[in-house]
């Protein structure tokens, strides 16, 4: 029940979900649609009036809308069960809406909170490798360049200290560091993290996520971050709060820490 969708780069692309059987006749067509060509005025990630709902019949997500700008860091908090995860799936792609519509610029990358599902390459290297946008004439060097300036960019340094390693003989944090590395190797335009920090301590958590936001900014990335963790919605330019499956709150981040605070045993 996948979308359907080829994406040529630098041209946009639609893909409109089959009709699904429990779906009422009369019930809108759900799109989900990949661009290559966000802007401000056309957001990288927009998600309209989504609704999702489990075969139980239990609604995870309710007429849920929220819009991520090119070069914008948005955090999501909310408590445990109130539809975040489900949310980045249904960004993504991996789940499709029950009801409204998805439009995200490619190439997307997801980071996971768990590293050891995420690194599949026998070294560092390789799995930062395999997520280099690659051309039939591409010369190893560059394709190493990048590996180096993904690597750097996490804070991996020097690079030639971590790059042969097996994913084993990293600690927790560093593995992550390598998975967002690969991740930004891909050279994505969305990234979606979800609780991606939850393995490292609080000052390496703290690095990465400084480092994170940099880049986000330097290449005009629109982010969505799931987070429990206060502390890191401080390098946020947006937060947005969830329960029940509904966005109960939404603005800069100067507005809404207040708001946070006072509702921190909520999320
Ligand atoms: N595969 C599934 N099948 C049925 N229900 C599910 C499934 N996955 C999650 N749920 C339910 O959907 C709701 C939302 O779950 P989700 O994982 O999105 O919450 P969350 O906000 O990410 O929680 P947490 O902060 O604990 O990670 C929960 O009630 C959960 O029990």
């Amino acid at each position: 029940m996948y979308p359907a969708f080829t994406h040529v780069p630098g041209t946009p692309c639609r893909a409109t979900l089959p009709h699904r059987r429990n779906l009422s006749p009369k019930r809108p067509r759900v799109n989900f649609s990949c661009t290559a060509n966000a802007s401000r005025s056309n957001p990288a990630i927009a998600v309209d009036n989504v609704s999702f709902w489990w075969k139980s019949g239990r609604v995870a997500l309710d007429k849920v809308s929220l819009r991520v700008a090119p070069g914008e860091l948005a955090m999501l908090v909310g408590p445990n069960g109130c539809g975040k995860s489900t949310l980045l799936r249904v960004v993504r792609g991996l789940l499709i809406p029950s009801y409204g519509s998805v439009q995200l610029s490619t190439p997307c990358a997801f980071v996971h909170q768990n590293p050891d599902v995420q690194m599949l390459f026998p070294s560092v290297a390789t799995d930062i490798a395999a997520s280099v946008p690659k051309r039939p004439d591409m010369p190893v060097d560059e394709i190493r360049d990048s590996v180096i300036e993904a690597m750097e960019a996490v804070g991996l340094s020097p690079p030639e200290k971590y790059m042969r390693l097996s994913a084993h003989r990293l600690s927790g944090g560093q593995r992550q560091r390598a998975v967002v590395a690969s991740a930004l190797a891909m050279r994505p335009t969305t990234m979606l993290f979800d609780e991606a920090t939850a393995s490292m301590d609080p000052v390496n958590r703290a690095e990465l996520v400084a480092r994170v936001r940099r880049v986000v900014s330097e290449r005009s990335i629109a982010a969505l971050w799931v987070t429990h963790l206060l502390e890191e919605l401080d390098v946020a330019d947006t937060i947005i709060v969830m329960r029940g499956g509904k966005i109960t709150a939404h603005g800069p981040r100067v507005a809404m820490m207040p708001l946070i605070y006072e509702m921190q045993d909520q999320v």
